[in-house]
């Protein structure tokens, strides 16, 4: 049995390697709409491929630590954006690349009100919500070809609950 992984709390500093982590932190790029709105501009490196964006809604149902993380997937084709809508936490897995196959994974917990985008090719858990609805938005790659590559691990992993 491998040891648990246990999540760390999101950062943008830590995901980057992953992908970006969307929030409103720190001064907005633009204000806009007669002063009323800050746009905090163009966050995500969203990559299509040959194909388009598509926005889906994912009604997801909510997990519970500890969780087996059985499988990682990766979309070759393009990155995946996971954006709650309800400000709600959620359970981010990712893994590095190693040699074609997932290496350690890696476990987060976003804070409410913080969005993700997974950069092309970035192994992942799916979408992991740990809270009813489990309503997200999610920006992908429509388009021809596949854009799915599953890795079923030997031995699942285990994901504890963060610390108290
Ligand atoms: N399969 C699908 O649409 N979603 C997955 O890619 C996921 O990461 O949840
Ligand atoms: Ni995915």
């Amino acid at each position: 049995m491998t040891t648990p992984i246990v999540p760390e709390l999101m950062s943008a500093q830590a995901f980057a390697p992953f992908g970006d982590v969307l929030e409103v932190a720190g001064a907005p790029d633009k204000i806009i709409n007669q002063g009323l709105c800050r746009r905090y501009h163009d966050r995500a490196k969203l990559d299509f491929g040959d194909g388009r964006a598509g926005v889906s809604l994912f009604q997801a149902q909510r997990r519970e630590f500890p969780l087996m993380l059985d499988m990682v997937e990766r979309h070759p084709q393009g990155s995946q954006a996971f954006i709650p809508m309800t400000l709600v936490s959620f359970l981010v897995v990712v893994a590095p690349d190693a040699g074609g196959v997932p290496g350690q994974p890696l476990a987060f917990l976003t804070d409410p009100g913080q969005a993700i985008n997974l950069h092309k090719g970035t192994w992942h858990g799916v979408l992991t919500p740990l809270s009813e609805p489990g309503l997200f938005a999610v920006v992908d790659r429509i388009g021809m070809g596949a854009n799915l590559e599953e890795h079923w691990f030997d031995t699942p992993y285990v994901i504890a609950g963060p610390p108290d």
